[in-house]
């Protein structure tokens, strides 16, 4: 059998009952699984790190953000699969016996949006978590999201998304897992834990200024990010609690100060953190001393925790939770599930949220989560063309 072509695979993503597609953001490594040999729900990091060295090839999935439960979900409250089938692109090589030919496709339109419901009250609750770090100089910063929901008149036709994904966001990750009714997407800019081969991968990602309309805007705003003492904070929270939490197992590198990371709608500062971890250390036992970072949780952890279930409405599910790919050997790559949507039927559920401290402006913060939507959202606007 040849190897299918990129638009084979992404029919049969569309076709297929249970699929997998992960890409890095270099589109070094991609993946296409189809089927399941073997399914793990709602475990934890140990048990899946156990149950995926027993298998011959990579499995895909993620964790939950936290412990509560989404309803009406065989997704969202954690989810891993050893696909029936899986394409390695990058090597050109199939795991698994193929047995579904790839028939010809049948076009179908995607759906079109019908309504659109957002938490419009977003920033009176988050203004609460603001007047209590105000008043209390521990509570350092808090990460709260909100929730979107999109009304469509049908399902959505995923082999379009995948191509829209790859020319829409190209420099993110993509992660699109399929099962039944249900799929998780995301496109997110964020690596939790890359581990090859005793050396590890990570990065601080965190503080959010939009895109300029041309090029010298663009690089003023950039400046404006790299200056600005409320980011450079947040963002600062972020690095020091990956390097302490990390310190006593690897060596580490990183640069001095931030960098810049642009994405089409917004620009993030960025400090990529990188070292030779000291002993055995898999993938899964550095995302789990990881997550979660102050860029999805807070600083300290245990406050920032109750007060994203006080304040957020929902529970999370896979957003904002580490998600990837698991190597037999230990190996593989997490990365966070932000930039993302849950589709469930004829409902896509986007997510977004901000790093909230002190002095955060609520309505700008609010905007900016609307920022972090778009990518989802020009996803579903794509369908109806
Ligand atoms: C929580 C999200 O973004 C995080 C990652 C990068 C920048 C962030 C910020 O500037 O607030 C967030 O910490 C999200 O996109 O939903």
């Amino acid at each position: 059998m040849s190897f299918p072509t990129e638009k084979q695979l992404r029919d049969r993503f569309d076709r297929s009952e249970h699929a997998v597609y992960f890409a890095t953001a270099d589109k070094r490594t991609r993946y296409y699984g189809f089927g399941v040999r073997e399914e793990k729900f709602g475990a934890d990091f140990q048990d899946v790190a156990a149950w995926a060295r027993e298998q011959r090839y990579p499995v895909f999935g993620g964790f939950s953000f936290d412990e509560q439960s989404v309803a009406d979900s065989a997704l969202m409250n954690g989810y891993f699969v050893l696909p029936e089938v899986l394409y390695d692109i990058t090597d050109q090589y199939l795991w698994g016996r193929e047995t579904d030919p790839f028939g010809a496709p049948t076009p179908i339109a995607g759906p079109a949006i019908t309504s659109q419901t957002d938490e419009q009250d977003w920033p009176d609750r988050v203004q609460t978590a603001v007047d209590d770090m105000q008043k209390n100089s521990n509570h350092q910063k808090v990460v709260l999201g909100r929730q979107r929901q999109v009304r469509l008149t049908g399902k959505l036709n995923l082999a379009t998304l995948l191509a829209d994904l790859a020319t829409q966001q190209p420099n993110s990750y993509h992660f699109v897992l399929k099962r039944g009714d249900e799929a998780f997407v995301s496109a997110t800019p964020e690596r939790l834990a890359k581990v090859n081969r005793g050396q590890f991968e990570t990065a601080g990602v965190a503080g959010t200024i939009r895109r300029g309309t041309d090029e010298a805007e663009d690089a003023r705003l950039a400046t404006e990010l790299l200056q600005d003492p409320k980011n450079l904070q947040e963002h600062a929270y972020v690095v020091e609690t990956i390097v302490s939490r990390l310190q006593d197992v690897a060596t580490l590198t990183l640069p001095d100060g931030p960098q810049i990371m642009k994405n089409p709608q917004v620009q993030h500062l960025y400090t990529p953190i990188a070292g030779q971890l000291n002993g055995d250390n898999t993938v899964l036992a550095l995302a789990e001393r990881l997550h979660p970072t102050p860029a999805l949780g807070g600083k300290p952890v245990d406050w920032a925790m109750a007060t994203i279930q006080t304040i957020e409405q929902h529970p999370r599910g896979l957003f904002a939770g580490p998600i990837g790919v698991v190597k037999p050997d230990g190996d593989g790559e997490m990365i966070v599930g932000i930039r993302s949507m849950w589709l469930k039927q004829r409902t896509a559920t986007l997510f977004a949220g901000a790093g909230i401290l002190a002095d955060s402006d609520v309505q700008a913060e609010f905007e900016e989560t609307g920022l972090k939507m778009t990518p989802m959202m020009n996803l579903l606007k794509e369908q109806d063309k």
